[in-house]
């Protein structure tokens, strides 16, 4: 194949040139093929679980009064401490999936395919039951749609009946280029259900978790890998609140794929903790005793403090002071000790038009045999194809309408837990970057309005719609 390290030079010094007036629109560049990935986005979903045993530990951990690695003489363990433990330590093992598999895979990060609007991933990862595992622990089931072509919007959501745990989100990305490095922004989150299954009337748990920003480092030696930055944020409606912070080689710890992670028992104590003083909300109830403002002291430190590498070793301390010292730690999670598990997707002559792999076959196939003119004639195919749809929906008067997903408005009933896990940690519920608090910029000059007021059109958010999953006849797991 032309993968002489000339012709790729080449090609990838006229693609840099076309990099310089990037104007957003990532499918707008014609990247050469040797970056092209025969994966598409929709198929980004699956990262979120391939630790399925650590998502579904959230909810059928055996004991739920303590967390191993545990500091039994310094914390004292409730079922939502140890609930919040195993999200965070669900959450840090998707990172290296999310955003190293393709290094992984194909040795480089690549550009993957850009879905068609309406296009699903779906899978499963089938749990067999070995003697150890007394519980059935079924089947837990991928379901991804692109809901959105312009901008590319993908939802997903994750279940599973047995344990009852579920996680449903959506991702866009809006990124700019600054010195040779894409800087990609993330919108949309992640919303995580527990269901209580012993005690039925008791309200499910539900965490809040916010997506980092990122760049794309090694453009120039047309190696690329995505570097996370910023922080990301898990709140937990038991009130738990979690702040991961991300920094790259050469930030403090001089490490790639570095995070430091702080878990606090409210976003209260998180605010006293960072601003030396109650937050405005907070203060009002804690002007009590001395023995509360003491009680406050204690508050306001970090309950555990987490750190290390997202894709390698991360150990876990009971304080700051600990952590900085590196003493008294244990592992916390391991990232290359543990393979990812990939889910279950049927053959492709099993699967309908409208899935990822029987749809993209011919693409991909023609990405996988380096061969450009046969990408570009199968790749114009599909979008043709694409362009026929939409103009027959512009004769028809209709518009698209999404299969699995509704984009719900921010007063609906499907965006209550949203706004009430984000109201507990002061965080935008406007279609901003993730992870932006109120009175951000972002927040403050977003255009669109939670109460439609003065006539902006009012926020939505992509919510997964089970019914439309239950009456699913066409697509099969
Ligand atoms: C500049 C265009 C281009 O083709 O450059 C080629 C380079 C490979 C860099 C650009 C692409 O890099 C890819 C990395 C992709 C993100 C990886 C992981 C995730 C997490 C997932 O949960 C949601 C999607 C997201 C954010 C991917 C979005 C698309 C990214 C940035 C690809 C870039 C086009």
């Amino acid at each position: 194949s032309k993968s002489s390290s000339t012709a790729n030079s080449s090609s990838w010094t006229s693609f840099l040139k076309s990099i310089a007036n990037f104007n957003g629109d990532l499918s707008s560049l014609t990247a050469p093929p040797f970056i092209l990935s025969p994966v598409s986005l929709t198929e980004y979903s699956q990262y979120w679980a391939e630790h399925p045993d650590l998502l579904l530990s959230i909810n059928n951990a055996v004991n739920k009064n303590t967390f191993e690695p545990s500091f039994p003489s310094v914390v004292e363990y409730t079922p939502d401490l140890v609930k919040m433990l195993h999200v965070v330590r669900w959450f840090i093992s998707t990172l290296k999936s999310q955003y190293c598999s393709r290094n992984e895979s194909m040795g480089t990060e690549k550009k993957p395919l850009n879905p068609f609007l309406g296009e699903l991933f779906v899978g499963k990862w089938e749990h067999e039951q070995n003697g150890s595992v007394t519980a059935d622990l079924g089947d837990t089931v991928c379901l991804s749609e692109q809901v959105s072509h312009h901008p590319p919007i993908t939802a997903y959501s994750i279940f599973n009946e047995k344990t009852n745990v579920s996680l449903e989100g959506y991702n866009q990305i809006k990124s700019t280029f600054s010195s040779a490095s894409l800087s990609v922004k993330q919108y949309g989150h992640a919303l995580l259900r527990c269901k209580n299954k012993e005690q039925q009337e008791q309200k499910d748990d539900t965490f809040l978790i916010t997506l980092p920003s990122l760049h794309i480092e090694g453009l120039l030696l047309a190696a690329p890998f995505v570097e996370l930055d910023s922080k990301s944020y898990i709140q937990s409606s038991s009130g738990y609140f979690a702040i991961i912070e991300y920094s790259g080689r050469g930030y403090f710890s001089g490490k790639k794929n570095s995070f430091k992670c702080k878990i606090y028992k409210s976003y209260e104590s998180y605010i006293y903790d960072k601003e030396g003083k109650p937050s405005s909300s907070a203060s009002q109830e804690a002007s009590g005793s001395s023995s509360e403002k003491q009680n406050n002291k204690e508050d306001k430190k970090p309950l555990f403090v987490i750190s290390g590498q997202w894709s390698g070793i991360s150990n876990i301390y009971t304080s700051s002071s600990d952590e900085k010292k590196r003493k008294n730690g244990q592992v916390f999670y391991d990232a290359s000790r543990v393979a990812a598990e990939h889910l279950h997707v049927k053959p492709i002559e099993k699967q309908n038009p409208w899935e990822s792999r029987r749809a993209w076959e011919k693409v991909a196939n023609a990405i996988k045999s380096g061969d450009y003119n046969l990408i570009h004639q199968e790749k114009s195919q599909l979008e043709e194809e694409q362009r026929m749809l939409r103009l027959s929906e512009q004769e028809k008067n209709t518009t698209w309408k999404t299969r699995w997903f509704d984009n719900s408005s921010i007063n609906s009933v499907q965006n209550e837990d949203f706004v009430s896990l984000a109201k507990m940690c002061n965080l935008s519920v406007k279609n901003v970057p993730s992870g932006t608090r109120v009175g951000d910029k972002y927040d403050t000059h977003a255009s669109a309005s939670t109460d439609g007021s003065n006539g902006d059109e009012v926020v939505k958010h992509w919510r997964f719609v089970k019914e439309n999953w239950a009456n699913e006849t066409e697509i099969t797991l």
